[in-house]
């Protein structure tokens, strides 16, 4: 049932997880893809190094790029100070839908603004759109190419300031060997690896922590 496998995830969330409850609708969606199909989120054990960062930075304003869903929305916007804000961009106009909706059921929708469209479309336009100056977290999770055009295009807009973490899923599998390689070698940044496992699978993957050095 469900034509999509973003559709079938939404509703196993709204038939397991309690309404308002983040925690039981992240458990529902790593338990429909740990046990039922594979799906692209970030997962459980990446997740908690997601969730060690958020905690860490405190931040005020966070960024991400590629919702998907929305797990890796709802694990961010759940740690978030109050007053905080998320702001998550997918150019996929049915994820977007499916995402929305999942964060609705976790009654994360308030902390969350999920803007449609292509990042490189969307990133010129925040800091007059939600009038704002620089975002403290930014997690990095859509197309694997895009991450080093966009982590430049975010430098030219301002939007990064001394201290700002980037956060990028994935640098190992699928990889985004020029993301890694300019991170890792720019003196405008301070980089770490995080090796972890693919979500669900027993596959090697690892996160990428770069801190903007302005
Ligand atoms: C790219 C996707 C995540 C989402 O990003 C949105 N998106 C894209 N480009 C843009 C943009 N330019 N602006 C806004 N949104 C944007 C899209 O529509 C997806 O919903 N993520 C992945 O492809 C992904 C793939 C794998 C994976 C690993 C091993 C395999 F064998 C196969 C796949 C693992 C992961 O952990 C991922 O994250
Ligand atoms: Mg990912």
């Amino acid at each position: 049932s469900g034509q999509s496998r973003p559709m079938r995830i939404l509703q196993f969330v709204q038939s397991a997880a309690a309404p308002g409850d983040a925690n039981s609708a992240i458990c529902a969606v790593d338990s429909y893809c740990a046990n039922v199909e594979w799906a692209m989120n970030v997962g459980d054990k990446k997740g908690q190094i997601l969730d060690a960062v958020v905690l860490a930075v405190r931040p005020r304003w966070v960024l991400e790029l590629g919702t998907y869903c929305g797990y890796s929305t709802m694990r961010i916007a759940r740690l978030l100070p109050p007053g905080a804000r998320l702001v998550t961009l997918e150019m996929n106009q049915h994820y977007a839908q499916v995402a929305k909706q999942i964060l609705g059921h976790a009654g994360l929708d308030t902390q969350v603004d999920l803007l449609v469209g292509a990042s490189s479309a969307l990133i010129p336009q925040l800091k007059k759109k939600f009038e704002m100056e620089t975002f403290d977290l930014i997690f990095i999770d859509h197309w694997k190419a895009s991450y080093l055009p966009d982590a430049r295009l975010l430098e030219e807009c301002g939007l990064l300031a001394p201290g700002t973490v980037l956060l990028a899923d994935n640098v190992t599998c699928p990889g985004a060997p020029d993301y890694l390689q300019y991170v890792r070698n720019s003196p405008r940044y301070r980089s770490e690896y995080f090796p972890c496992q693919l979500e669900y699978l027993q596959v090697e993957d690892g996160m990428e922590k770069s801190v903007f050095l302005g």
